[in-house]
């Protein structure tokens, strides 16, 4: 029996994030295209940023896709740095990260992925959200494992492991991550819908 196929086209200017979706995508019935736009690193919540950043996309684009968004947000902190993990780390390297909570007890974190979808028949795009609840921590072995840029290591370390995102093999994240939590509730909402334009009966 032949799977339906539904094609998603995704829009990011990170080659590893679309290798993660191209790994978790590979067991459904979706099919990943990409497009390499750097998009604007939007500021306000994460929804919003999610929902402006898709909506940027569709303005070039002009196709039914999807961005997503990745957020690193500690609990001690409210919520920060979230969405703007990719400056903090860019200033500060993993271990100033890691020293951001030195005043703190609460070291806990918890990982986010909202996957924003759009097209010409929804108004405001259409949000999937994946959390992963974990600690900040560095690495102990800071070169295994990883295949992700240099520049965008997360010193994070979700819960039920005694090793961070970057230590761990790729199907091993891949099963828990924020990410593979949000592809999940995507993968199932499309699975489940019909407006699919190639979505076909099953023979
Ligand atoms: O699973 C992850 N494990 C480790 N690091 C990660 C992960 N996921 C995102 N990251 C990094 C990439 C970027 O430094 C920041 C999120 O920023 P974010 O705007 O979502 O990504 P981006 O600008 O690289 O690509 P895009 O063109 O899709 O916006 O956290
Ligand atoms: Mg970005």
């Amino acid at each position: 029996m032949r799977k339906a196929t539904k094609e998603i086209l995704l829009i990011t200017g990170n080659k590893d994030k679309l290798n993660e979706f191209q790994s978790i995508l590979s067991s459904s019935s979706l099919s990943l295209t990409s497009i390499n736009i750097d998009l604007p690193e939007y500021q306000g919540n994460p929804l919003d940023i999610a929902k402006m950043k898709a909506k940027f996309a569709f303005n070039i684009v002009k196709k039914p896709l999807i961005v997503e968004d990745a957020s690193l947000c500690f609990n001690a902190l409210n919520g920060l740095p979230g969405p703007y993990i990719k400056w903090f780390l860019q200033e500060l390297k993993p271990a100033g990260i890691v020293k951001m909570l030195a005043g703190y007890e609460d070291k806990s974190a918890y990982a986010q992925c909202i996957i924003a979808y759009m097209s010409e028949e929804l108004e405001d795009p259409l949000c999937f959200i994946g959390q992963t609840p974990g600690l900040i921590a560095l690495p102990i072995s800071p070169i295994q494992g990883w295949n992700w840029n240099q520049n965008s290591l997360w010193p994070f370390q979700p819960e039920g492991y005694s090793r961070t995102y970057q230590e761990l093999p790729a199907d091993v994240k891949n099963k828990i991550s924020h990410r593979s939590r949000a592809i999940h509730k995507m993968i199932e909402y499309f699975e489940n819908s019909q407006e699919g334009e190639n979505k076909q009966s099953q023979a």
